[in-house]
């Protein structure tokens, strides 16, 4: 496996130069574009890495698998009368689709959907932020874990778009917290500063039946765990995520500071990591190492 991971970053490190670091929001586009990493973590405890494997990036849009966990775990089904498990073959910040279909987004993994989710986790918890970020630390096993202020803030100045669909949600009845809270909140998920080791051991309970083996909890059932699974394989990359199920087979979840985590339920987690993104802005060599590892190692959930 690692003389393998040596092997796809050798292979893929030059397509470095043809993606596009995010900028819409400021304080990612100063990310130096030129790094990458990768991270295997096996459920018999083993860690393989590659790159800049140790090098903390901003999770974005990853985090709303932990929103969505959070939520399952506290309100189970009766999330799914607030939006649905639907791929929306829409861009993740798209509006047009969450009007026509009257403020209900498709899934938890685009903007509007991971922002109900985020209502939800409002109404739940005293500090919703804090919460998030102590999930993640017992999830991933390192309580250093923080949330970068600097990008969160960013985010919240240049809030037009998302503030426009959480209005838009609240005007039809689904949002039930004050809107600029829960934007808070929601950018300061997306903020959390983790590396690749991280985020690869934070997933490892979605390939092992909802189980964390170094925290010793069950996070989800083995039930639940198929249905968060089955939610990234058809929607966790946005309107690529056919593209994905074909070139990788996996479910994953990306995120535009150039993150990729990936799940091969019974096996492992490996999570991918580089800034630059393509045009539906998910990490272009990210996708090409996922692609590499998949079919050298003869893996795909289909
Ligand atoms: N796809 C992403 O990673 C988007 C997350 C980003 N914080 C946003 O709200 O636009």
């Amino acid at each position: 496996m690692q003389a393998l991971l040596n092997e796809i970053l050798d292979a893929v490190r030059p397509l470095i130069g043809q993606g596009k670091v995010a900028d819409y929001i400021p304080a990612l586009g100063t990310v130096p574009a030129n790094q990458l990493g990768i991270a295997v973590y096996g459920n018999d405890g083993e860690m393989y890495c590659a790159g800049d494997a140790e090098t903390p990036f901003s999770v974005q849009s990853i985090s709303k698998v932990f929103g969505l966990v959070q939520a399952i775990d506290h309100s189970g089904e009766a999330i799914w009368e607030r939006l649905g498990h639907e791929p929306s073959g829409q861009p993740f910040n798209s509006l047009v689709q969450l009007e026509f279909e009257r403020g209900r987004p498709r899934n938890p993994f685009i903007n509007a959907g991971a922002l109900v989710i985020c209502d939800i986790n409002q109404s739940r918890f005293a500090a919703p932020t804090l919460s998030m970020r102590d999930f993640v630390r017992r999830l991933s096993g390192n309580p250093q874990i923080m949330i970068d202020g600097k990008v969160a803030d960013s985010e919240y100045q240049h809030r037009a778009r998302n503030a426009a669909m959480a209005y838009l949600m609240q005007s039809f009845g689904n949002f039930h917290n004050d809107v600029e809270a829960v934007l808070r909140s929601y950018f300061s998920h997306c903020a959390l500063r983790m590396n690749c080791i991280d985020l690869a051991r934070a997933f490892c309970f979605l390939a092992n039946d909802g189980y964390c083996k170094h925290s010793g909890e069950q996070i989800l059932t083995r039930r639940q765990t198929q249905q968060v699974n089955s939610i990234m394989a058809t929607s966790g990359l946005y309107d690529e995520a056919g593209n994905f199920a074909y070139r990788v087979g996996l479910p994953g979840k990306s995120g535009v500071g150039g993150g990729i985590v990936a799940v091969v339920p019974g096996q492992f987690t490996v999570c991918v990591w580089s800034p630059e993104l393509n045009a539906a802005g998910n990490s272009l060599a990210g996708m090409a190492a996922l692609e590499m590892l998949s079919s050298r190692i003869g893996w795909s959930v289909f």
